[in-house]
């Protein structure tokens, strides 16, 4: 029966999501049953799941309560319990998504990190705590220049040594790592100190939690439990901005708890004083600490990140290839954070799988369209030759130098192929931008490079990456 409403409720989501992205994420949905409000739904891969929660849910939802069916929330599930990154006993890879859109993959197992089972999802209302995602480790944070120190902080405070900076404030834009960190450090805590009750929760839930307090009569209870932890983690801070009863009572459990030499971690998506309505006196006791920025990714770190994530989808989901190649193209060109990164892997792995496609360039060109569009630009020589610089790994002030070694020469004879190919600028032109060389210069570069493409397939691929990557 329920499947028998979905199929007309799933209809009409075709005009809504459009012709595509009906045929690739809606139509394989299977809702396997709808109870107290919960819609659970069977997915080939919990990446898929991950990514019909994160980019359909809401749609969804409001879909089916316009049908009359009565929905809050959705589940996905893989049917048969595949391998997991931490194999966890007996439960099917599962994703939940509420009615607001929000997502949490790979929750079966999850746990609360504490070392007396303080804190479950709400399911033990007397605990103040949130659940952990089993995904976020140290192991699995890829460490590169611009997220070194914040890392290196939270191992510091993993160890639960002796409290060497109290808060550790972290900090960045969305979708940089604060919470994976955050996670990461209550996983380690609980490995490390057993006996430690350690609390992560967002400061949505900490709101919730002391509004219920206020309602229920139960402020006593409260700050009992939230006084008794020995490290306290709130994430994303920055929610408490303008919320001034909340601010006040975190600030006296942000005291009492310090001034008991327990270890506080908090994150946010700006520094302490960049957060508009909240009081003085609360950013300055949030700064009082070590605080320390995500940074925006770089290409090196971004494609660490993907070789990660694509070893672990190519080693449990229908062993998929993608070759270096991709991979550095997509480093190049999704500059976003590294939620848009993972977005774009997932992607690429669903449709593969699905329609039993190779990766290629082309098919990843054609797959994530709408996200390399959003990157395009107008290219200029001197992009030109810093990628290929960074390809070819020679210095940029060759481009314009002297030499005439292949190994320099070669490069640069590549990037005046490139620049006479991807912009509309004349060869004298280009030959001023490669230290004043003459037309004729560049024009024996173009025709030396179409040359040799013919027969040095090496040369070929590297020319063709380039110019992926360089495109619009
Ligand atoms: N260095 C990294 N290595 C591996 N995965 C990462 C790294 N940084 C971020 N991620 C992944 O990117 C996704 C987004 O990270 P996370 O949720 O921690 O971001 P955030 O900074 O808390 O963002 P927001 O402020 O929007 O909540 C997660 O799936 C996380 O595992």
């Amino acid at each position: 029966m329920p499947q028998e409403r979905w199929g007309q409720v799933s209809e009409t989501l075709r005009t809504t999501v459009g012709h595509n992205n009906y045929k690739t994420w809606i139509e394989p949905l299977k809702l396997s049953s709808l109870e107290d409000g919960v819609a659970h739904f069977d997915v080939p891969t919990n990446f898929f799941g991950n990514w019909v929660s994160r980019n359909f849910s809401d749609t969804i939802v409001k879909h089916m309560s316009r049908d009359g069916l009565q929905v809050r929330r959705l589940e996905f599930r893989v049917p048969s319990a595949r391998p997991r990154m931490q194999p966890t006993a007996g439960a099917p890879d599962r994703v939940a998504a509420s009615a607001d859109g929000t997502s949490q993959a790979g929750s079966a197992g999850r746990g609360a990190a504490s070392g007396s089972g303080t804190g479950q999802d709400g399911g033990d209302d007397d605990l103040p705590g949130a659940s952990l995602d089993e995904r976020f480790t140290f192991e699995s944070f890829v460490v590169g220049k611009p997220n070194q120190l914040a890392y290196t902080a939270a191992r510091r405070v993993s160890e639960g040594g002796p409290l060497t900076f109290n808060p550790l404030f972290l900090y960045g834009g969305s979708g940089l790592g604060k919470t994976h960190l955050m996670h990461a450090i209550a996983w380690a805590l609980k490995e490390n100190c057993p006996e430690k009750k350690v609390v992560y929760l967002s400061s949505d839930q900490f709101m919730y939690r002391f509004v219920r307090a206020l309602r229920e009569d139960g402020m006593h209870e409260f700050k009992e439990a939230f006084r008794s932890v020995d490290v306290l983690m709130v994430d994303d801070v920055q929610f408490f901005a303008g919320k001034n009863s909340t601010q006040e009572e975190f600030f006296h459990t942000f005291n009492a708890l310090s001034d008991q030499g327990k270890q506080i971690v908090i994150s946010a998506d700006r520094a302490p004083h960049d957060i508009k309505k909240i009081e003085d006196r609360i950013a300055s006791r949030l700064a009082s600490g070590l605080v320390v920025d995500l940074h925006p990714t770089d290409y090196e770190l971004r494609l660490g990140i993907l070789q990660q994530k694509a070893d672990f989808y190519r080693g449990h989901y229908g062993n998929l290839e993608i070759s270096k190649h991709v991979l550095e193209f997509l480093a190049h060109r999704i500059t976003g954070n590294v939620r848009t990164l993972e977005g774009a892997l997932t992607r690429i792995f669903a449709f593969g799988n699905l329609v039993g496609r190779e990766v290629t360039l082309d098919m990843v060109q054609e797959c994530l369209a709408d996200l390399l569009r959003a990157s395009e630009r107008k290219l200029t020589i001197e992009e030109i030759q810093r990628r290929v610089c960074e390809h070819y790994n020679v210095r940029i002030s060759d481009m314009t130098g002297p030499k005439r070694h292949r190994t320099i020469a070669r490069p640069r004879q590549v990037a005046m192929f490139l620049a006479k190919g991807l912009t509309s600028r004349s060869l004298p032109e280009i030959g001023r931008r490669f230290g004043n060389r003459d037309h004729t210069t560049v024009l024996y570069a173009v025709r030396k490079i179409e040359e040799m493409m013919q027969t040095d397939s090496g040369l070929a691929d590297d020319v063709e990456m380039l110019k992926r990557m360089l495109e619009a």
